[in-house]
């Protein structure tokens, strides 16, 4: 009953490709999500009628009072985003060109705002190719899953240094093509041997050069480090859809998704067996993601996905303001972006991270195997 819900709900704030061409308007949430769930062509179980949602959201513990009468009010996606601080709006057109778009919403904000219109759109015309029924059995049956949280955290134990997550990262759209040569599976493995604890594997096309090939290479290569999906996820087709092709982790990241998304993807993620990563750049979205219950790791950005500016203190000051409250729950932080140095790892690490997340500094060496000892000042035990 509360999946029924769940998947409804869902339908009016990402699933929206769910329903055919044309038939979602940007509007209420209420009206798109029931519009969404009569257009689902195969429901998982009977189509539910409004009160039975109603009913079974307001029985889910999940979702609190706020968020039950936003929802019956009928306020927009971006309305209850902006709420919450969110400053990237959806343009929830799945079918339309970025022109059109552009012409309803003026030009993104920021590169962010630009990406994600850009997902929307991605994840529509995968759904259309993969539907979501198809992505779930196929995650269904998937290999199981391997603990990333618990690499993670022996790693960081077996070194008294932060566990690595090595990230396999071609390009990106701040410092362009960082290695010619690009092969992933040779980077994986180079990582591997020399230490990493995880592996992050971008897989969004167009501004980083990544793909979900290069996810599942590595994944068949015998490479046995647990492995991070590098995605900038709105709809939960996409976690399933990682999953499916080998991925034990998952990246949610607080700028783009409301409170009730990362509630709702984080249970996806648990059903799965999979960890999710949430990344936070500010006070704000740190203080969100902090009041939502299961989150295990949080990840601190030093670059911000909007200006990218990068700045190691932003850890530094989010720990200083956060830190009790992290470690009384047993959450575990990573700290993201920017690090070149032994210096900046011991920075960071007195900050009070366990773990960071790497790539640049590791991909544009030569030997991005042995980069990992110039990184961490010593050569990291397996
Ligand atoms: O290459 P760097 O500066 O070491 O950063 C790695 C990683 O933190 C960065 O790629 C990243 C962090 N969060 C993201 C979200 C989307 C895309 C990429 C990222």
């Amino acid at each position: 009953m509360m999946e029924s819900a769940l998947v409804s709900r869902s339908v009016g704030s990402s699933s929206f490709a769910a329903a055919p061409r044309g038939s979602l308007p940007p509007g209420p949430l209420r009206v798109a999500t029931l519009t969404g769930v009569r257009a689902r062509a195969r429901p998982l179980r009977a189509v539910p009628s409004k009160d039975s949602i109603l009913e079974a959201l307001a029985q889910d513990d999940m979702l609190n009072a706020a968020e039950l009468v936003q929802w019956e009010n009928g306020k927009s996606v971006n309305s209850i985003a902006a709420s919450q601080g969110i400053r990237i709006r959806r343009h929830c057109r799945p079918t339309a060109s970025l022109k059109e778009v552009e012409e309803e919403l003026g030009a993104p904000r920021n590169i962010l705002e630009k990406i994600i219109w850009d997902k929307e759109i991605e994840v529509a015309e995968g759904l259309a190719k993969n539907p979501l029924k198809e992505v779930m059995e196929a995650a269904a049956k998937a290999p199981p899953t391997r603990d990333f949280y618990g690499a993670l955290q022996a790693a960081f134990k077996r070194n008294g240094l932060p566990a690595l997550i090595a990230e396999v990262k071609k390009a990106s759209p701040s410092r362009g093509v960082l290695r010619e040569n690009f092969n992933p599976v040779e980077i994986a493995k180079a990582y591997e041997k020399n230490g990493a604890a995880c592996l992050s594997i971008l897989t969004d096309e167009k501004y980083f050069q990544g793909s979900f090939e290069n996810l599942e290479k590595v994944r068949t290569s015998g490479v046995k480090c647990p492995l991070l999906c590098k995605e900038f996820v709105i709809d939960k087709w996409q976690i399933y859809n990682a999953r499916s092709k080998g991925a034990d982790a998952i990246l949610l990241i607080a700028a783009v998704l409301t409170d009730l998304d990362i509630k709702y993807f984080l249970r996806i993620c648990k059903e799965l067996g999979m960890t999710a990563l949430i990344e936070v750049h500010d006070e704000r979205e740190m203080e969100r993601v902090l009041n939502i219950n299961g989150v295990k790791l949080i990840g601190i950005n030093n670059r911000s996905l909007e200006t990218f500016v990068v700045d190691t203190a932003n850890t530094k000051m989010l720990l200083e303001k956060h830190g009790d409250s992290i470690r009384e729950k047993g959450i575990l932080v990573v700290g993201e972006s920017g690090l070149f140095t032994p210096d900046d790892v011991a920075y960071v690490q007195n900050a009070g991270v366990s773990a960071v997340l790497v790539g640049e500094s590791l991909v544009k060496q030569e030997d991005p195997g042995r980069a990992i000892a110039g990184l961490f000042g010593k050569e990291l035990l397996h």
